[in-house]
């Protein structure tokens, strides 16, 4: 496996407070990372630390395999971020805030810039002042400052915050696309799950400063569908009802007396009556769906504002 970017035992104390605890972070190559928590469980504390804004109290930060220092320069340059609010001179259009930028930096490749404003969709913005953009509009403008360099990581504080339904959509398919086309790894913060959900290839949840879950999306789907639970005196006589006279083959045996089956075509009240009609005594029997949002709530219940 190769991460781009990973924590170990990272903390940060501020006042006296610990504010991020212990965090141990896998940023896989490639992947979409959503990092998800309610305000101020730490999240852009993390960050910050991962672009070297700030320095951890404990632990350590690895970067392309590097362990990060103060100097590590050429490591910082593999990576585009937008932590803070993105400052733009708003008289002037997209395109002149670029190159300014490229000045700024002492980038001279600004054939690059065209190529920007193309990949996050501003290629028709022309002379328009950025003071007239719309927040969704700026926000892209923001990533296409940070990918003037070209990194291979970029990290976005809750880049989502704010924007309608529409700036919503045609983030979330920038994000996709600069993931998918052009094979930038992305971590990307939020306290809302619905816009990590469907983006995320690993979620990491936050909570009070410590990492409370690391999971891939693709596991917690598997994990997280709909299932019947039948509990039944002879849960052996059960499972042969329900294997060869319903034809189910997805099903586990939890105890002598449970079984879960996770079939999709399952009708709950064919499997009671051919259970009845095979002499089985069910004891209980129930659908269950317990789902994703449910999961992280339950991660991170007591803090509140994560919806
Ligand atoms: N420079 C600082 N000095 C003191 N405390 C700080 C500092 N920066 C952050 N904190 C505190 O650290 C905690 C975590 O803040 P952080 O901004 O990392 O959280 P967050 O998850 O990004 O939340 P939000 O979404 O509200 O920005 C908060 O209690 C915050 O008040």
């Amino acid at each position: 496996m190769t991460y781009i970017a990973r924590t170990i035992g990272v903390s940060k104390t501020y006042e006296g407070i610990e504010v991020v605890s212990d965090v141990n972070m896998n940023i896989k190559q490639g992947e979409i990372y959503g990092f998800l928590g309610p305000n101020g469980a730490g999240k852009t504390t993390m960050m910050k630390m991962l672009t070297n804004l700030v320095k951890p109290t404990f632990g350590e930060i690895e970067l392309f395999g590097e362990k990060l220092t103060p100097t590590s320069y050429e490591v910082l340059k593999r990576m585009g971020s937008i932590i803070e609010y993105p400052f733009f001179y708003d008289r002037l259009s997209a395109r002149d805030n670029l190159e300014l930028h490229c000045e700024y930096m002492g980038f001279h490749n600004k054939k690059v810039i065209n190529d920007m404003i193309e990949k996050v969709g501003l290629k028709d913005t022309g002379k328009k002042a950025v003071r007239d953009f719309s927040l969704g509009m700026k926000q892209r403008l923001g990533i296409a400052r940070a990918l003037i360099t070209t990194p291979e990581l970029l990290i976005l504080d809750e880049p989502i915050n704010g924007l309608d339904p529409v700036g919503i959509k045609e983030m979330r398919d920038l994000f996709k696309r600069l993931s998918t086309e052009y094979r930038i790894t992305l971590l990307i913060s939020s306290h809302i799950l619905g816009e990590i959900e469907q983006i995320a290839d690993t979620v990491g949840v936050i909570r009070g400063g410590r990492l409370v879950e690391e999971v891939s999306m693709e596991s917690i789907r598997g994990l997280h569908s709909e299932y019947v639970e039948l509990q039944a005196v002879d849960i052996r006589k059960a499972t042969y009802v329900i294997e060869h006279q319903l034809g189910l083959q997805n099903f586990k045996l939890m105890d002598e007396q449970t079984v879960r089956i996770y079939d999709k075509g399952l009708v709950p009240s064919q499997l009671t009556s051919q259970l009845i009609e095979h002499g089985v005594q069910i004891e209980s029997i129930f659908k269950r769906s317990h789902s994703l949002e449910e999961h992280f709530l339950n991660l991170v219940k007591g803090d509140g504002d994560v919806a």
